[in-house]
């Protein structure tokens, strides 16, 4: 059987005495991630530093393969779990490779003496986290994001069977963002790590965790696998989102529609209309979208931002009902958008509808308009 690597049972965290989020259930299996998703100040470090005993517990126990914590030595503790905290550390006078190489102190001796293989594990760290090049400079005189691969060299070289992580990917291009990631998911795959990791980034978190765990109202509000937990309704609810809207299918956010009196209509289609969508939103444009397949990858962003998407069920051809609606919609507006270049059977009405908006003078060129159409 699979059991359980970390495990928290009843878990009350908070800070001087006053509970925070009660009796906190938490199970993880090696080869897994766990990911804390909730708004700012909802309590995700407070967890994690309660699980890496940052924190005291103010009830309940964490165990580690059914160990309670408070039954491990430090070191013993040190060599099974690494942590890599918000915490901004500035230690004088350290190059990258020295503060990676603290990772080691849990197999060394008293005297904290670094073998040969010691340091090929802090290089190969390095390596990893692509920071060998970093290795020779002070670790005060690097940037934010490089900072924190370092830190997770650190963290890696210690070699551990958990990795906890507070906002790992904070400070972070996008670049780095995904090759971390991937670099976890890969060391998760080939080492059956256990990780425990906090994200704002919902995009990643929907892609890299197996479970997520919803830290809202002093709760643990929802946790389960990304699925379940990825659906505009309860995204809306946990950040308490009152402008825009989240796209669960690609895990983005959208600003709110601009409403008013519709200018502008779009013929959209095989995901060429997004742009345009957007554009129209930035320059607050209110617009109709049409006729679009209710499968296109276009019509999350359509729904989204259009006043109205005339929409045709997935899989069948534009219907006249839809054509004439549309039809209504593009004489009543001032300019009209295509965004197809190529029409087939399932959308050959949208070919009319350019038509009829070039024979009415409509059809704009979308790169000839100035701004503030
Ligand atoms: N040392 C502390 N003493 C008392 N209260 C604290 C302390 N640190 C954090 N808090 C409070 O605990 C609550 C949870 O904070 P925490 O840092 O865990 O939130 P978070 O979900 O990690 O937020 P963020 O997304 O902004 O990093 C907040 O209300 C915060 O003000």
């Amino acid at each position: 059987m699979n059991a359980y690597y970390l495990q928290t049972e009843q878990m009350t965290v908070g800070y001087h005495g006053k509970p925070l989020i009660e009796k906190i259930n938490l199970c993880l299996r090696r080869g897994e991630i766990m990911t804390l998703i909730g708004p700012n100040g909802s309590g995700k470090s407070t967890i994690l530093k309660s699980i890496v005993r940052q924190l005291r517990p103010l009830g309940g126990v964490v165990r580690l393969e059914q160990v309670s914590l408070e039954e491990l030595s430090p070191q013993a503790v040190a060599q099974k779990m690494s942590v890599l905290m918000t915490d901004r550390l500035q230690p004088e006078l350290m190059t990258c490779r020295e503060v990676a190489a603290a990772g080691r102190y849990p197999y060394t001796g008293k005297l904290g003496l670094l073998t040969q293989r010691d340091w090929e594990k802090v290089d190969e760290a390095l390596a990893l986290v692509h920071g060998s090049a970093l290795a020779d400079q002070a670790f005060t005189a690097i940037s934010d994001g490089q900072r924190q691969r370092v830190l997770l060299a650190r963290a890696l070289c210690q070699e551990p069977e958990i990795l906890v992580l507070d906002e790992p990917t904070s400070f972070l291009d996008i670049r780095y963002k995904l090759e971390i990631l991937s670099t976890l998911k890969e060391l998760v795959r080939q080492r059956q790590l256990a990780v425990v990791l906090s994200l704002h980034e919902l995009d990643l978190a929907q892609r890299v965790s197996d479970l997520v765990v919803c830290v809202h109202n002093n709760a643990i509000e929802r946790c389960g696998p990304p699925e379940a937990v990825f659906t505009s309704d309860y995204i809306t609810t946990l950040y308490e989102l009152t402008q825009g809207s989240y796209e669960p299918g690609y895990g983005s956010l959208e600003l709110p529609r601009v409403q008013g009196a519709v200018k502008a209509f779009v013929i959209g289609g095989n995901g060429e209309g997004i742009g345009t969508y957007r554009r129209l939103q930035r320059e607050g444009v209110p617009f109709v979208a049409g006729v679009l397949h209710e499968n296109d990858v276009e019509f999350p962003a359509a729904r989204a931002l259009a006043v109205e998407v005339i929409a045709q069920k997935a899989f069948e051809p534009i219907g006249a009902a839809q054509y004439q609606q549309a039809m209504a919609w593009l004489e009543r507006c001032e300019r009209v958008f295509c965004c197809c270049e190529t029409f087939g059977t399932m959308n050959e009405p949208n070919r009319w509808l350019k038509q009829a908006a070039r024979e009415r003078g409509k059809l704009v060129d979308w790169t000839e308009v100035p701004h503030g159409l």
